[in-house]
């Protein structure tokens, strides 16, 4: 049993969530979550198959209103709580009341928490409290999924290392290094010769890249985060590369494994894969926040049926009647087959209809694949200054946070049911707000279906707004 459990008054705390399993949704639900372990209760997941030891699922909330600073005292650095309350983070969210202990207690974890409910700030205190500051050596990897989500991680890293207001003695700062798919990985192979950081933030082609020519090594690793890791084994041509990082790089007796994602299709499967594939020790926990409810409850969800003809009419009627604060238009990738055909993008579309016709306040960017890295670099810098829309395809739907986010416009339908999680999760990420956010899609009456399964699946409603009623 976790070690957790062996402090009897954490365990006193800790209470079975009132979770209200309704049975009629479990069939539905398959897909995402796993119904044996929904009707099965909230402490243990399912014996492992094989006989080996159960990983711990925990489904249970720490009820008492304990702050930030409470939760990790004498773990975490003064210096790192101070930072984090002066930007900001004095209370914990759900996802790092629960987690917090039990990372910080030093077992490995799987972090499976609705989009935008701050699993980042939860692994990187666990990281400030493990290394050393005075070590100059890897100590801690964040493996991510794209450049922009490891240029914001390395920004929250960054932030938290720095010298808070009025405190004196800091002997040494922490180095944290984004070492990212595009960047001067030259420069970034001498620096890490001469003085290794104790952080590094890593897409995975870079990371292997400088590990395969042994740029670097991981003898000192204490704490490996993969974090969106359903997208990174399951949809990344790179999981073999992500293995051996598991598996041969550095050794999970050394190191704190951490898994994140909003995400983790078939949970089960995956934690005994972990333990069997040994990329985690056989206690991993299993944190799962909130298990019935995959999306946050202050995002509404609407949907509008148009022709294809009509989308870009339609989108401009939603933006004048909406006028969002900030939002995200979502379209699809364009197929090989209209590459070849030479015909230009949706998102060159979309773009410039919008620059021709939106009348309103925010300014048009774009964000895709098929930028280069300066430029994909500099739209992101200019949608972090303020409220703007964003043109993107799902290259900004994984991590993404843009608080000031309020609408989200799937321009195109999402492919599956996960990807419309992790769209509609751009939107209402400030966890201790209400304010009301929406998700819409427009679709034709032939993608109705689709939406509904989307419905079934992540258990959502959604409500239908029609073109006529918004039209002046
Ligand atoms: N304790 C806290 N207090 C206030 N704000 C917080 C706290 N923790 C996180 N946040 C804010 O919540 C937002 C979402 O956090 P974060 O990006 O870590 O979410 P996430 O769970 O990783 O989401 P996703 O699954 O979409 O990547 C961020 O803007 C972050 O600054």
């Amino acid at each position: 049993m976790a070690s957790f459990f062996a402090n009897p008054s954490a365990a006193a705390a800790l209470m079975p969530s009132p979770v209200n399993p309704d049975l009629s949704l479990i069939p539905r639900f398959s897909r995402l979550h796993d119904p044996i372990s929904i009707l099965r209760g909230f402490s243990c997941s399912p014996p492992l198959p094989c006989g080996l030891p159960s990983a711990l699922s925990r489904r249970v909330t720490l009820r008492s209103a304990v702050s930030l600073r409470d939760i990790c005292q004498g773990c975490v650095p003064e210096h790192v709580l101070m930072r984090a309350e002066e930007v900001g983070y004095k209370m914990p969210t759900d996802v790092q009341r629960e987690s917090l202990p039990v990372l910080l207690s030093g077992q490995d974890c799987v972090l499976h928490a609705q989009t935008g409910s701050g699993k980042t700030l939860a692994y990187l205190l666990l990281i400030f409290s493990v290394i050393s500051f005075q070590r100059s050596a890897v100590q801690a990897l964040i493996v991510v999924p794209t450049r922009e989500l490891g240029m914001q991680v390395t920004k929250v890293a960054r932030m938290l290392a720095a010298k808070p207001m009025g405190f004196e003695v800091m002997q040494k700062s922490c180095t944290i290094m984004a070492l990212l798919d595009g960047g001067l990985l030259k420069r970034h192979k001498s620096w890490l010769k001469a003085e290794p950081p104790q952080v590094v933030v890593a897409t995975i082609g870079s990371l292997c890249q400088m590990l395969d020519r042994h740029v670097f090594n991981l003898e000192a690793l204490r704490v490996l985060v993969i974090d969106e890791v359903d997208f990174m084994f399951y949809s990344s041509k790179q999981v073999h590369t992500l293995r051996k990082l598991l598996n041969s790089y550095s050794s999970i007796e050394n190191r704190q494994t951490v898994f994140a994602s909003a995400s983790i299709p078939q949970h089960n499967r995956f934690l005994y894969d972990c333990v069997q594939q040994k990329w985690t020790k056989n206690n991993v926990v299993h944190i799962h926040v909130n298990p019935v409810e995959p999306m946050p409850s202050h995002v509404h969800h609407k949907f509008m049926i148009c022709g294809k003809r009509e989308r870009l009419h339609a989108l401009l009627v939603l933006l004048q009647k909406d006028a969002p604060k900030s939002g995200i238009i979502f379209v699809g990738e364009q197929s090989e087959k209209s590459k070849k055909a030479g015909k230009p993008p949706s998102t060159t579309l979309v773009i410039d209809f919008l620059k021709a016709s939106y009348s309103g306040c925010l300014e048009v960017f774009l964000l895709e694949a098929d930028m280069n890295f300066n430029a994909r670099a500099s739209s992101l810098s200019d949608v972090r200054q303020g409220g703007c829309l964003l043109v993107a395809t799902d290259l900004a739907s994984r991590g993404f946070d843009l608080p000031q986010t309020t609408h989200i416009y799937n321009f195109d339908l999402p492919r599956t049911a996960v990807d419309y999680l992790h769209r509609a999760g751009r939107t209402g990420r400030m966890p201790f707000s209400k304010e009301i956010c929406s998700v819409t899609s427009l679709i034709t009456h032939d993608e109705r279906f689709v939406l509904r399964r989307f419905e079934n699946e992540l258990m959502f409603q959604c409500e239908e707004v029609c073109l006529e009623s918004l039209a002046p």
